[in-house]
C-alpha cells in the first residue's frame, strides 16, 4: 500500500499551484465529457451559476433538470455565425447588439423548440427537417457566462450550441449530483493543457521511407488524447550555426492520412514530409490530435456535407458555429521545446503556422514549400486555402 502525500494546506498555494492547474484541467475535461453524454453541468464565474447542456446531445431528462432548476426559462445559446441563420447579422434588434459582435447569441425557446429533436435542428445545419414548420426562435440578450459555455462545448468537440438557465447556487443543488466547472478554468484550458504536456513513451518505429524513425508520445494532465512526435534521424542534434532542422506541424486527418481521401492534401503532405526529412537525414513531424483544423472528425464530416451543398471549407466551419481554424499551436511548440528543438525550418504553406510557432518561442529560421498538385477532387479546397487563408503558393 502506498501512503498518500500530505495535502497542501496553504490555501493560496492550493489555488494557484500546479495542482490547481491539474484540477482545473480535470474539471473541464469531465464537464466536456458530461456534455457529450447529454448531461447538464454547472458553469460558475463572476458570482453567477448557470446550468448548461449541449443542444445536440441533451435528452428529455436533461431538459427536465434545466426546467426544474432554472431561475428563469432555459434559453438557447449559439455561436454568432450559426445564429445568423435565425437572426439578421447586422441589424440591431430591440436594442440588442448586432449578432456579429456578440461572443454568443441567445434565443428564447418556446415549447415546440424546447425538445431534443428540435434542439438538434437548431444546433446543426446539416440535420435537415428537425425544426417544427414555421417556428423560429426570438433573440434575447445573452446571459453571463454564455461565451464560456460555447467554449466548453467546443472543447468537447460538440457543436457550439447549448441550452442554458441561470440557477440559484443553493446547498440543495448538491442533491442533483451535477458536475461543476469554473468559466475561468474553461478559458484557461487550451494553454494549461499545452503547458502540462509530458513525454510518456518513446520507441523506434522504422518507416518505409525513414528506417531510423522514432515516435515520442506526449500526454497532457487532463487525460485527453495524446499528441505524437515522429523523429527522423536526430533533429535535436542539429549543430548551432548550421541549418535548423526540418519540422512539420501536421494536424491529424483520419480521412486523408489513413484512408487516402482525395478531398484534401493531407496524405501526400504527411508522406512527403517524412520522405523529405529522410532525404535530408533529419527532421521532426509533430502529429497533432487536432483533427479537422481542431473541430474534430464528426464536425469535419458535417463541414464536408455543407461543402457538398456549395459552401467552401472556411464558410462551412463558420456555418456550424466554429471558427475557420480552431487549432492551438502552443501544443507543438511545447513538444519541440521538450525535445530540445528550439529552431526549425518549417514545411508549410500556411503563414499562420509560421507566426503561431514563432509567437510561442520557437525560432522559425525558414519556410520550406510543401504543396502537391491538385488531384481533380481537392482543386477547390486548395484554391480556397490560397485565396481565403492566404496560403503561399511558392
Ligand atoms: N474543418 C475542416 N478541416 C479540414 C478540411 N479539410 C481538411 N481539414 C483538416 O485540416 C487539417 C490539415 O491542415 P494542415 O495540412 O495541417 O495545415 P494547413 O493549414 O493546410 O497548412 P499546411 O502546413 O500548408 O499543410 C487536418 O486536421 C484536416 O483534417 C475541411 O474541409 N474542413
Ligand atoms: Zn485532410
Amino acid at each position: 500500500m502506498t501512503i498518500p502525500a500530505p495535502l497542501d494546506t496553504d490555501p493560496v498555494a492550493a489555488a494557484t499551484g500546479p495542482d490547481s492547474v491539474a484540477l482545473g484541467l480535470r474539471a473541464v475535461h469531465r464537464a466536456a465529457s458530461e456534455l457529450r453524454r447529454g448531461t447538464p453541468v454547472l458553469l460558475r464565474g463572476g458570482g453567477e451559476t448557470m446550468l448548461v447542456a449541449a443542444a445536440e446531445t441533451v435528452g428529455a431528462a436533461g431538459l427536465s433538470t434545466l426546467a426544474a432548476l432554472g431561475r428563469s426559462a432555459p434559453v438557447l445559446l449559439l455561436a454568432p455565425a450559426r445564429a445568423a441563420a435565425f437572426a439578421p447579422v447586422v441589424t440591431p434588434l430591440h436594442g440588442l447588439r448586432p449578432v456579429a459582435e456578440e461572443a454568443a447569441v441567445a434565443f428564447r425557446l418556446p415549447p415546440p423548440l424546447f425538445e431534443p429533436t428540435a434542439l438538434r435542428g437548431l444546433a446543426d445545419p446539416t440535420a435537415e427537417g428537425l425544426l417544427p414548420e414555421g417556428t423560429r426562435p426570438d433573440r434575447l440578450a445573452p446571459p453571463a457566462l454564455a461565451g464560456a459555455a460555447l467554449a466548453l462545448a467546443k472543447l468537447g468537440r460538440l457543436l457550439p450550441a447549448l441550452v442554458a438557465a441561470p440557477v440559484r447556487d443553493a446547498p440543495g443543488l448538491l442533491r442533483h449530483d451535477l458536475l461543476s466547472v469554473e468559466a475561468a478554468q474553461v478559458l484557461a484550458y487550451p494553454a494549461s493543457a499545452a503547458a502540462s504536456l509530458r513525454k510518456v513513451a518513446e520507441a523506434a518505429v522504422p518507416l518505409e521511407a525513414a528506417p531510423d524513425a522514432r515516435i515520442v508520445a506526449f500526454r497532457a494532465a487532463d487525460g485527453g488524447i495524446e499528441h505524437l512526435a515522429i523523429l527522423v534521424g536526430r533533429p535535436e542534434d542539429a549543430l548551432a550555426g548550421g541549418a535548423a532542422p526540418l519540422a512539420r506541424m501536421h494536424s491529424e486527418c483520419f480521412t486523408g492520412d489513413l484512408l487516402g481521401s482525395l478531398r484534401c492534401d493531407c496524405g501526400p503532405q504527411l508522406q512527403g514530409s517524412i520522405r523529405r526529412m529522410a532525404a535530408e537525414g533529419a527532421g521532426v513531424l509533430i502529429y497533432l490530435a487536432q483533427e479537422g483544423r481542431g473541430i474534430g472528425l464528426v464536425n469535419k464530416l458535417r463541414a464536408y456535407a455543407l461543402q457538398d451543398g456549395g459552401l467552401d471549407t472556411l464558410d462551412a466551419n463558420r456555418a456550424l458555429g466554429w471558427g475557420a481554424d480552431e487549432r492551438n499551436f502552443l501544443v507543438a511548440a511545447t513538444m519541440l521545446q521538450q525535445l530540445g528543438i528550439e529552431r526549425v525550418r518549417l514545411l508549410t504553406n500556411n503563414p499562420d503556422k509560421l507566426a503561431a510557432l514563432a509567437a510561442c518561442g520557437i525560432a522559425v529560421e525558414g519556410r520550406v514549400q510543401h504543396s502537391f498538385a491538385p488531384n481533380g477532387v481537392n482543386d477547390g479546397y486548395l484554391e480556397t486555402k490560397a485565396r481565403r487563408f492566404g496560403h503561399l503558393l511558392a
